[in-house]
């Protein structure tokens, strides 16, 4: 099987990454939510890239990480303590961690996208995760451009009667597989493949302002759905849509950011989760996520996540909203 060292590793690393996030936020209490305490999401975003980074450098030296943070705040003196409460964390999965150590595992995350490279959200979704809502850990290869691993850790996230905490797993040309976060009995996942379906229904964010939920309402009834949104943070919306629970995510432009340009950790594992389940990507004008072109999606504007069915006339809706 292709990817099958990428794929393990990545497995591996990103699970020690959701474990790691959830150790700290059962610790963020009340008051912390209460006065917006933003510490809690730091020393797991900080923490989590570490975590990763130092399995990426360990088995693929010469693979680039594109990450989404660096550790130029946490180096600065005033953040001593807190340098130390990520060491703290990252040390009691990897024993014996220095927060020198600490530091440079961050670092290596500040690689330059080029003909393969792996990108990393530590935290997606942050508010969700300050919130006690939906986030995740999403880590993806890229080769020329395309995703060829991607895997999604959502700790909080439940689809059934089973316990919260999903893992979703792709490797191009391989289908995608969903598990619980033990990582045993992963269960190939399939998009919503009929109209008649009563999950036809579509995912957005929780933050107004990352979308714009009024035509994301008007573009989904265009396209025969009827049933409100579920909102939900991160990139658990690729999870929902790629196992059958939603049919679509919509994430259009807000009209306050305009010139918005989605990054490539937003969105890289996501795509390929969904892709390899049967659905499609692409951005608001139909054309597919340019992952080639450095942090940011230059070339796209906006994003559409369906189960393939409903892609065209989606994309047909918003084309005829602007012409
Ligand atoms: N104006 C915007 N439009 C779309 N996405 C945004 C915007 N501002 C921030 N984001 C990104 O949305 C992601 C969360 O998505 P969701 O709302 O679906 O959970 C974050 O990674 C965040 O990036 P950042 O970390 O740079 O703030
Ligand atoms: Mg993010
Ligand atoms: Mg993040
Ligand atoms: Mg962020």
């Amino acid at each position: 099987m292709a990817y099958e060292t990428e794929k393990q590793i990545a497995i591996k690393a990103a699970l020690a990454a959701g474990q790691l996030c959830e150790r700290v936020r059962h610790e963020i209490s009340p008051e912390a939510i209460e006065k917006k305490d933003r510490s809690p999401v730091t020393i797991a975003d900080f923490g989590s890239q570490a975590l990763i980074c130092r399995e990426l450098a360990t088995e693929f030296p010469n693979d680039p990480v594109v990450g989404e943070e660096d550790a130029a705040e946490l180096k600065q003196p005033e953040m001593a303590e807190r340098l130390s409460q990520v060491a703290d964390y990252v040390g009691a999965i990897a024993p014996n961690t220095t927060p020198d150590q600490v530091v440079s595992w961050i670092d290596h995350g500040n690689g330059s996208v080029g003909p393969r490279y792996w990108t990393l959200d530590p935290i997606d979704g942050t508010k969700g995760f300050l919130r006690k809502d939906q986030y995740a850990v999403a880590l993806a290869l890229v080769e020329d451009g395309e995703v060829k691993v991607g895997v999604l850790v959502c700790p909080a996230l439940q689809l059934s009667a089973a316990q919260p905490g999903l893992m979703f797993v792709a490797v191009r040309g391989e289908g995608t597989t969903m598990s619980g976060l033990d990582g045993q009995n992963p269960q190939t996942i399939k998009v919503v493949s009929s109209e008649n379906d009563p999950n036809l229904r579509f995912v957005e964010s929780v933050e107004s302002g990352h979308g714009n939920q009024a035509q994301q309402a008007e573009i989904a009834k265009a396209a025969g759905i009827t049933q409100d949104s579920l909102r939900m943070d991160s990139q658990a919306k690729y999870g929902a849509v790629a196992s059958g629970e939603a049919a679509l995510y919509l994430r259009l432009p807000s009209p306050k950011t305009p010139d918005y340009r989605e990054k490539i950790w937003d969105h890289a594992a996501g795509t390929i989760v969904v892709e390899e389940a049967g659905g499609r990507v692409t951005d608001m004008h139909g054309k597919p996520l340019d992952f080639s072109q450095g942090a940011k999606l230059v070339d796209n504007q906006g994003v559409v996540v369906s189960n393939g069915l409903l892609h065209d006339k989606v994309i047909a809706a918003l084309q005829q909203q602007t012409s």
